[in-house]
C-alpha cells in the first residue's frame, strides 16, 4: 500500500473476510479510508457509494477478480497507471475492488458486475445511485486509459466538474495575450499543442497539485499568433516567470514527463498539502492463510464444493434475472450437474432439488433470487445443503491470488465429462441422454454466457468451434476437455498468473500416471487409451475424498448441517477414500432414494406464484414472491408453537382444575342435610 495522498486505492472489503479468494493480486496501491470500514456485504456496497457518491472528484473504479488471470496480468499496468496520475487525486481517482472477495460479492451484484475486469467511471457529485459508465475502450494500455481519464473528466458539465480541476479546454488566444501583462506572483505556463494531442491537459492535471503555478493550453491554430511567442514547433511550452521575464522553456524532448518536470522544479513551485484520506492500519484487515495439506492425486470434495457455491451463489447471481438462453443454459447445467456430480448427498439432493425445480418452471424469465432462496435452502427443506463459503484444498494457491475458482471450475468440468462416460444412464430421461457432447455443449455454453473471465471464454469458444463437432462418443468428449485444458496450460506457460508452486505443464504429469508417456523416435508421445483410464479414476467419484469438507456447512444460512445428513458422511476419516460411500452416495442419482421435495405446499407456492401472471406484472408478483420462499419455520418458530402448545395446556389444566372445585362445592352445597 501507498501512503495517504496518492489518488489510487482500493475500495476497502467489508469486515475481515476469511477462506475466500484474497485480492494480493490488488491491482491497484492503496487504501482508501474515506469510506467508513463496513461490516457484512451490504456495507461494502456502501463502501463504492460511500466513495463515489457526492465525491468532490470523479472516479475510475476497476471491478476485477483475483482468480481471474487477465486481471493478474493486467496489474502492473493499472499499479503503473495508478502511480502515473496520482498527482490527479483531486480531480480524478483510481480504485479497485476485488469481487472474488466474499464481502464484495454483493457490492459487485449490485453494480451488475458480470466479467473481469470491468472499469466504471463515476462523475463527481453524482447523488443517485448509479452503476457507472462502462469503459470499453479498444484496448487498456496505460496511455489509452489516462487519456479516457481525461475525455471523462471534461464530459463533465460546469456544475458538476471536480472544483480542484481546472480548465482543460483550450484557452483563447485572446486570453493568453492578456496573461502576458498580468502580474499576480505566479509563473503560467502556456502549452502550444495541436487538437488532437493530449500533453497539454496532462500537465495541467500533473500540476494540479503545485502553488504558485497555473497552466494553461493553447492550439496551433493561428501561424501569427505562434510566431509572435516564437513558437517553430508543437508542443512548446512557454513560460512566463513572476517577475515578468518569459520565453519558451527548452526541454530535452517534447513529452509530457518533461514538460511536468521542469514546471515541477521551478523556484517556489511547491506541492500543497492535499487532505486526501488516510492509511487504514494494516492490523484492521489481517489475511491468515492457512496451508492445507494435501495429495495431488486426489480430488477433493471441498474444492468442488467450494467451486459450486461460487458459481451458484457468485457469478450466476451477478444475473438479477434470467431469460431465454440464459435461463436454458442455466437449467442444462443444472441438469448436469444434478444428474452427473458425486459427492455428499446433501449437496446432490440440493442440485437434484434446483433442478426438479426449474425444470418445472413454467416462467420464461425468473429472478436469480428465487434460485439463491433454494440454494440458501429457506424453505428449511431437510437434507438439502452447500456450503456457503470457500475453502480450497486441491486448488489452493502458493499466494492467495493464484488459482482458487478457475481451478476447481476445471474439475467440474473434468468430473462431469468422465461422469457422462461411467455413468451414461445418469442422463436418462432428461433429453440430453443420446448425445455424446451433450454435457461438452453445456459446459461450453455456461462458459460462453456466464464465466466471469471474458477473454477465458472468448478463447473457449474458438477452440469449441474449431473440433467440438468432432466428439462422437462419450470417451472422445473426455479426451477433448482433456487436450483443451492441455493447451490452456501450455499458453498460459509462464504468465503472470502462474503460480510457481504448481507450474503449467503437460497434465498428468510422468509421476501421477507414468504409463500415459511414451515415447517415439525420441518424441514425447501420448498414449491415450491410458490417458482416459486415468482421468476415469482421477476424476471418478472413488477418488474424491471428504477431507477438509466434513467440517463445512456449520455456519451461515442453510449452512448448519441438514437434519437428514448422515452421521457418518460428516465423521469421515481424513484421506478416507469415498469407494465404499459411494457405494450408497455415489451411484447413479436415478437410482437414489426419491430426493427430497420441496413439500406440496411450498412448491405449489413457490410454482404457483412463477406459474400465473406473465410479463413485467409477473415478474414482479415473482420478486414478490420470493420473500415467501423464506418463511420456512425457523427455530425460533417453532420454540414459540412450544410455548403456546404448554401454555394452552396449562390453561385447560387450570380450567379442568377449576371447575372440578367448583362442582364439588356446588354437590356439597345442595347435599347439606337441613337442619
Ligand atoms: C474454461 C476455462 C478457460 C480458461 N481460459 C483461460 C485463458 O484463456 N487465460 C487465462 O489466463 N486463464 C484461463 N483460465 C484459467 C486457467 O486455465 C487456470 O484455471 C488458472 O490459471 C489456474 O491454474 P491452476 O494452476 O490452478 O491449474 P488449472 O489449469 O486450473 O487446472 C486445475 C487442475 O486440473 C488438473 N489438470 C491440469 N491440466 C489438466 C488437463 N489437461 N486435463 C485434466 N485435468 C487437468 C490439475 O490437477 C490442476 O491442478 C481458464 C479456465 C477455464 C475453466
Amino acid at each position: 500500500a501507498v501512503a495517504a495522498g496518492r489518488c489510487a486505492a482500493r475500495i476497502p472489503a467489508a469486515g475481515g473476510g476469511r477462506g475466500g479468494p484474497r485480492p494480493a493480486a490488488a491491482p491497484a496501491n492503496c487504501v482508501l479510508a474515506a469510506a467508513a470500514r463496513p461490516r457484512g456485504g451490504g456495507a461494502a456496497r456502501g463502501s463504492v457509494r460511500g466513495a463515489t457518491a457526492n465525491s468532490s472528484a470523479a472516479w475510475l473504479v476497476q471491478f476485477y477478480s483475483s482468480w481471474c488471470g487477465h486481471c493478474i496480468g493486467y496489474a502492473p499496468t493499472w499499479r503503473a497507471l495508478a502511480g502515473d496520475v496520482r498527482d490527479w487525486a483531486a480531480a480524478i481517482r483510481v480504485a479497485a475492488l476485488d469481487c472474488a472477495e466474499e464481502e464484495n460479492h454483493e457490492v459487485c451484484r449490485a453494480y451488475d458486475i458480470h466479467f473481469y475486469p470491468t472499469f466504471r467511471y463515476f462523475k463527481a457529485f453524482t447523488k443517485d445511485f448509479t452503476t457507472g459508465e462502462n469503459f470499453k475502450g479498444p484496448d487498456r494500455e496505460l496511455q489509452t486509459v489516462r487519456r479516457t481519464m481525461i475525455d471523462f473528466l471534461q464530459n463533465h458539465t460546469d456544475g458538476d466538474r471536480p472544483p480542484a480541476c481546472p480548465p482543460l479546454d483550450p484557452a483563447r488566444p485572446s486570453d493568453v495575450l492578456s496573461l502576458l501583462d498580468s502580474r499576480d506572483g505566479r509563473y503560467v505556463a502556456v502549452l502550444f499543442e495541436n487538437n488532437s494531442s493530449y500533453v497539454g491537459r496532462e500537465v495541467i492535471l500533473d500540476l494540479l497539485p503545485y502553488e504558485n503555478i497555473v497552466v494553461k493550453r493553447v492550439l496551433n491554430g493561428d501561424k501569427g499568433f505562434l510566431e509572435k511567442f516564437g513558437v517553430s514547433s508543437i508542443p512548446s511550452c512557454y513560460l512566463i516567470y513572476p517577475n515578468g521575464t518569459r520565453g519558451l522553456i527548452n526541454v530535452g524532448k517534447p513529452l509530457r514527463s518533461f514538460f511536468s518536470s521542469y514546471l515541477k522544479s521551478l523556484p517556489d513551485v511547491r506541492k500543497k498539502m492535499l487532505s486526501l484520506p488516510e492509511k487504514p492500519n494494516k492490523e484492521e484487515n489481517p489475511e491468515i492463510v492457512v496451508w492445507r495439506e494435501f495429495d495431488r492425486s486426489k480430488l477433493y470434495a471441498a474444492d468442488l464444493e467450494s467451486g459450486l457455491h461460487y458459481v451458484l451463489r457468485v457469478e450466476l447471481a451477478a444475473h438479477k434475472s434470467l431469460a431465454g438462453a440464459e435461463l436454458r443454459t442455466l437449467k442444462d447445467f443444472v441438469t448436469v450437474l444434478a444428474k452427473l456430480l458425486p459427492g455428499r448427498a446433501p449437496v446432490r439432493k440440493l442440485l437434484e432439488t434446483l433442478q426438479e425445480w426449474l425444470a418445472n418452471l413454467p416462467l420464461d424469465r425468473i429472478p436469480y433470487n428465487a434460485v439463491l432462496d433454494l440454494v440458501n435452502n429457506k424453505m428449511r427443506i431437510s437434507g438439502i445443503f452447500l456450503v456457503n463459503h470457500i475453502k480450497w484444498v486441491g486448488c489452493q494457491g502458493s499466494r492467495p491470488e493464484f488459482r482458487g475458482y478457475t481451478c476447481s471450475l476445471w474439475k467440474l468440468f473434468h468430473t462431469l465429462t468422465v461422469e457422462a462416460g461411467t455413468h451414461p444412464e445418469a442422463l436418462d430421461g432428461t433429453g440430453l441422454e443420446a448425445d455424446p457432447q451433450a454435457v461438452l455443449q453445456t459446459i461450453r455454453r455456461y462458459v460462453h454466457t456466464f464465466f466471469g473471465c471474458k477473454e477465458c471464454s472468448e478463447h473457449f469458444e474458438e477452440m469449441a468451434k474449431e473440433s467440438m463437432d468432432s466428439v462422437k462418443t462419450a470417451d472422445q468428449a473426455i479426451l477433448w476437455l482433456w487436450k483443451k485444458h492441455n493447451l490452456v496450460n501450455s499458453r498460459l506457460a509462464g504468465h503472470l498468473s502462474e503460480d510457481p508452486k504448481f507450474p503449467k505443464v503437460p497434465w498428468p504429469t510422468p509421476d501421477l500416471c507414468p504409463a500415459c508417456h511414451e515415447e517415439i523416435k525420441g518424441l514425447h508421445s501420448w498414449n491415450e487409451d491410458q490417458v482416459l483410464l486415468f482421468l476415469k479414476r482421477h476424476y471418478g467419484g472413488d477418488n474424491l475424498v471428504d477431507t477438509y469438507a466434513a467440517d463445512q456447512g456449520d455456519t451461515g444460512e442453510g449452512g448448519g448441517p441438514p437434519q437428514g445428513r448422515e452421521p457418518e458422511r460428516g465423521l469421515a476419516s481424513p484421506e478416507k477414500p469415498r469407494g465404499d460411500q459411494r457405494a450408497e452416495s455415489l451411484r447413479p442419482p436415478r437410482a437414489l432414494p426419491p430426493g427430497p421435495r420441496l413439500s406440496d405446499g411450498s412448491q405449489l407456492g413457490l410454482d404457483g406464484r412463477l406459474q400465473s401472471p406473465s410479463g413485467a406484472e409477473g415478474r414482479r408478483e415473482v420478486e414478490a414472491a420470493v420473500p415467501f420462499l423464506g418463511m420456512g419455520f425457523s427455530s425460533l418458530d417453532m420454540s414459540l408453537c412450544v410455548v403456546l402448545y404448554v401454555a394452552s395446556s396449562l390453561f385447560l389444566m387450570v380450567m379442568y382444575f377449576f371447575f372440578r372445585v367448583r362442582s364439588k362445592r356446588w354437590k356439597v352445597r345442595h347435599h347439606r342435610p337441613s337442619v
